[in-house]
């Protein structure tokens, strides 16, 4: 049995799908993303569950700044969960003065909240769950969690399907060193990011790699470098896998655009998506193509 760390305590979202990810895996909660990351590099977990992009609230940015930093790790599955929310509370509590949650979370009830807690103040806390254990410890009055929180934590459930985006999904990821790769499935992403230096035009050149491939771009995000204001890291994801021609071209591409590009994973996507193809953009199409130039090379004219 492997060791999985995840976003944690017990009763995240990132619990269930960590689940999801890694089944019948011992499971070790880790107090924030970076720690849970930070349990892959140093060897303690095989690999780690955290979560990635939420449809309402966009880019978890905890989880992209500590993939971009220290040792690279490679995400290698993901998947997409249902989010709506349940809110607990204290037995007994009657007046509600503070509703705790992650940023995201809250960001996800804020209508709600106005509506059927109004005056109530907004907390942030680490994790959903981590609410959950401090509306128990007696610091906040209500907690926003997942709904499985209440099945961990002796709170009373006030609410169920809170959510204002009623249709509102997370993707996880599963990271884990770099090594062996997913086999390519014909449905899958390819993420990397890449810190363009600041100079007129830098993006769009990365972008046109892709779309001079005919490469779908299913996520752009920009994050600072922390060193110098002004400029930026570009998590960029895409379609396809490594494995492929014209995948492994469009990197190829990167790579001689900018010198500082981390590839971080090739896995199926979740999502169910088809690859969509542009004409001339397909892999026979890459493979063909370095057929005829090493022909021409050879002196053949094919
Ligand atoms: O706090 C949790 O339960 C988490 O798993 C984190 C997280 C997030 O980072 O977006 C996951 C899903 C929800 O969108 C709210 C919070």
């Amino acid at each position: 049995m492997s060791r999985i760390a995840y976003f944690g305590p017990r009763g995240t979202f990132t619990e269930q799908a960590a689940r999801r990810l890694a089944p019948g895996e011992e499971l070790i909660p880790a107090e924030t993303i970076p720690a849970a990351l930070a349990a892959v590099r140093s060897g303690e977990a095989a690999a780690a569950c955290v979560p990635i992009e939420n449809s309402v609230e966009g880019a978890v940015t905890a989880t992209l700044d500590s993939l971009s930093e220290a040792e690279p790790l490679v995400a290698v599955a993901e998947v997409l969960l249902p989010v709506h929310f349940s809110v607990l509370t204290r037995p007994g509590t009657t007046e509600i003065r503070t509703v705790a949650s992650h940023p995201h979370a809250l960001a996800q009830v804020r209508h709600w909240v106005e509506a059927n807690l109004p005056g109530a103040r907004p907390v942030a806390t680490s994790s959903t769950a981590a609410a959950a254990v401090a509306v128990d410890a007696g610091e906040f009055d209500a907690a926003v969690t997942a709904p499985v929180a209440a099945e961990h934590y002796p709170l009373d459930v006030l609410a169920t399907e809170v959510a204002d985006v009623c249709d509102a999904k997370t993707r996880f990821l599963l990271v884990r060193l770099p090594g062996e790769l997913p086999e390519p499935t014909g449905a899958d992403r390819t993420s990397i990011v890449a810190a363009a230096t600041n100079r007129t035009g830098a993006l769009a050149e990365l972008l046109t790699e892709l779309a001079v491939r005919g490469i779908n771009l299913t996520k752009l995000d920009a994050r600072p470098t922390r060193n110098n204001f002004g400029e930026y890291r570009f998590f960029i994801d895409f379609e396809g896998h490594v494995a492929e021609p014209r995948i492994g071209d469009v990197l190829a591409a990167l790579r001689r655009r900018c010198r500082n590009v981390r590839f971080l994973g090739s896995h199926p996507r979740a999502d169910d998506g088809t690859t969509a193809v542009e004409q001339g953009a397909a892999n026979e199409d890459f493979t063909e193509a370095i057929d005829w130039v090493e022909s021409v090379r050879k002196g053949a004219q094919a």
